[in-house]
């Protein structure tokens, strides 16, 4: 019983602002973008300045670690000024919630290019990608920082420009990990603070773009195989997968594995 009225409680303070409604007298809600495990975040309409941007607010049901926690991620996008990163504009209290402003980013995510869209990206096209993703990834970790939340649906495409967004579990290199005690072999590799766990990441990444062309026939279904025998990949390419996901000795920088990309793609 209290954990019921426990969790309708957290319901009823994290309920989302309404639309329309304006955030210390400038930002004026367009619509809601989504609630993550701490966060509110809203897409606004800045009505000094006319441009859009992204209103996050500690979810009040977190109480002091909600705040930390965009406190901290408002510190470190403040050091990771690079186009394809969105700019941490300012934050603020307003009736004792903590809100952070940052440019809003345009374009779909890999995640919903490739299950709302049905987009298809070829071997060649999601090595370049992964490139890409790879010079924003080794900036990071030029600044000591490791991202670990590299995923599909934090990566937005528009046009030719790529963005890496949400740094709400982004860590210093040498801060302890805030894995919990059950976390899983998964999880350790992919939020141990180390640039390791982004290269991790980075090759599930590369296996998702490579499984939206993947089409599965119903006798290949029976037998359940591995990526390495599914997908009709380049031999460089199935090396690079290994060592991005650790199961041969793993690259030690973001840099190694463009110098290995760089050659493949020559
Ligand atoms: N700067 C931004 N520009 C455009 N869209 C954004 C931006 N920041 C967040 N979003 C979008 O807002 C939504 C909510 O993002 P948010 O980071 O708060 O939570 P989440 O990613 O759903 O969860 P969690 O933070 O727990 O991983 C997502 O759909 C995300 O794509």
């Amino acid at each position: 019983m209290i954990s019921y009225l426990k969790r309708a409680y957290e319901a009823w303070i994290d309920y989302p602002r309404r639309e329309g409604e304006v955030i210390r007298g400038q930002y004026q809600i367009e619509h809601f973008l989504g609630m993550g495990s701490y966060g509110l975040t809203y897409l606004c309409l800045d009505k000094h300045s006319g441009r859009e941007v992204v209103a996050k607010q500690a979810k009040p049901s977190k109480g002091q670690l909600g705040q930390d926690l965009l406190h901290r991620e408002m510190a470190i996008m403040s050091q990771l000024e690079h186009p394809s990163i969105p700019k941490c504009y300012t934050s603020f209290e307003e009736s004792k919630r903590l809100y952070m402003i940052t440019e809003y980013i345009k374009g779909r995510t890999v995640e919903d290019l490739i299950f709302e869209r049905g987009a298809q990206f070829a071997e060649k096209d999601a090595l370049i990608l992964i490139r890409r993703l790879l010079d924003i990834v080794r900036f990071i970790h030029e600044r000591s920082i490791v991202h670990l939340d590299i995923r599909i649906p934090n990566v937005i495409l528009d046009g030719d420009r790529m963005s890496l967004i949400d740094f709400g579990l982004a860590a210093r290199l040498g801060e302890p990990a805030r894995l919990t005690l059950d976390a899983d072999e998964e999880l350790i590799r992919r939020r141990t603070v180390d640039v390791t766990s982004d290269l991790y990441a980075i090759g599930h990444f590369l296996l998702f773009m490579l499984y939206s062309t993947f089409e599965s026939k119903e006798e290949q279904e029976e037998a359940a195989r591995g990526w390495d025998e599914e997908l009709p990949i380049s031999t460089h390419t199935k090396l690079i997968i290994r060592k991005l996901l650790q199961i041969d000795s793993p690259y030690r920088s973001a840099q190694a594995c463009i110098d290995e990309l760089d050659t493949v793609l020559a």
